[in-house]
């Protein structure tokens, strides 16, 4: 569905992603992880037009993303930190957000937005309102035009724990039916029961990107905080220890 083709971000010295050629593919729920600074965000970024990679191509379903920015109305993204108009009341974003998609989506989903009881909130005004209200509003304008495919950044960042769980199902209720979701965190028990897929990122670079299958039976663990957890400790302390892991990159979802 989405596939990158050597792609390349750099900011004045350092190199924020390094060749980069991955495929991305619908009914995978990948769980993208890394050291902070990484590259995680820059890379989500790229795939949403909101960076500029430096040289490289990114292709969503089969079309260059430089030629024809519509296929953005197919993404839905929460961003780690979502910034909107002071000003405006929940009502009013939802509502902008609303005019500016219209004839670009068939359906609206607002089980988020009743599932986190927000309507009693609508008449505050975006600046009042605390960081876990603001993730809620972000989530559910990431989910409410119904799209094929989800960017969720730290998704659960700041959200109490009945609000995270409420989250967590509705992204599993989504994964079933058959999108494409790129999910980062460093809560590794709130990516448990969603991931089919793991990209370990790391200075940039792809270290892997393996099916959750996979890596079970390579560290014979069974969660994957464990697995994770195992996987990261590896690579931080030894980088020859990469190699049973970097040796089988050569996988078709890696574009080498
Ligand atoms: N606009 C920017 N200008 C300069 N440097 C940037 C910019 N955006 C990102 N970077 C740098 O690029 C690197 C990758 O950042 P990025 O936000 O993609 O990492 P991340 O893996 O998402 O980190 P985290 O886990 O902390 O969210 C970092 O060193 C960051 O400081």
């Amino acid at each position: 569905m989405i596939q990158t083709h050597a792609l390349n971000k750099t900011f004045g010295k350092l190199k924020a992603l390094d060749n980069l050629s991955i495929d991305l593919q619908a009914g995978s729920a990948i769980s993208l992880i890394g050291p902070n600074g990484s590259g995680k965000t820059t890379f989500l970024k790229c795939l949403l037009g909101m960076v500029i990679p430096d040289s490289g191509q990114i292709l969503f379903q089969n079309k260059d993303i430089a030629k024809d920015y519509t296929y953005r109305s197919q993404i839905g993204y929460m961003p780690q930190i979502g910034r909107y108009p002071d000003n405006l009341t929940i009502r009013q974003l939802i509502e902008m957000m609303k005019d500016i998609r219209k004839g670009m989506y068939s359906q609206l989903d607002e089980e988020l937005i009743h599932a986190f009881a927000l309507e009693s909130l609508f008449e505050k005004q975006m600046r009042t309102l605390s960081g876990g209200t603001r993730q809620k509003v972000s989530a559910c304008l990431a989910f409410l035009f119904n799209p094929p495919v989800l960017i969720l950044d730290e998704p659960t960042a700041g959200l109490d724990p009945l609000a995270a769980e409420i989250l967590k199902e509705k992204i599993q209720h989504e994964k079933r039916k058959g999108k494409l979701i790129l999910i980062t965190s460093h809560i590794f028990s709130d990516l448990e029961e969603l991931t089919t897929d793991v990209m370990y990122l790391m200075d940039g670079k792809v270290q892997f990107y393996k099916t959750l299958q996979e890596l079970k039976a390579e560290t014979r663990e069974d969660k994957l905080s464990r697995i994770l957890a195992r996987v990261m400790s590896r690579e931080s302390k030894d980088g020859q220890q990469l190699k049973p892991f970097t040796q089988s990159i050569h996988q078709q979802r890696v574009i080498m």
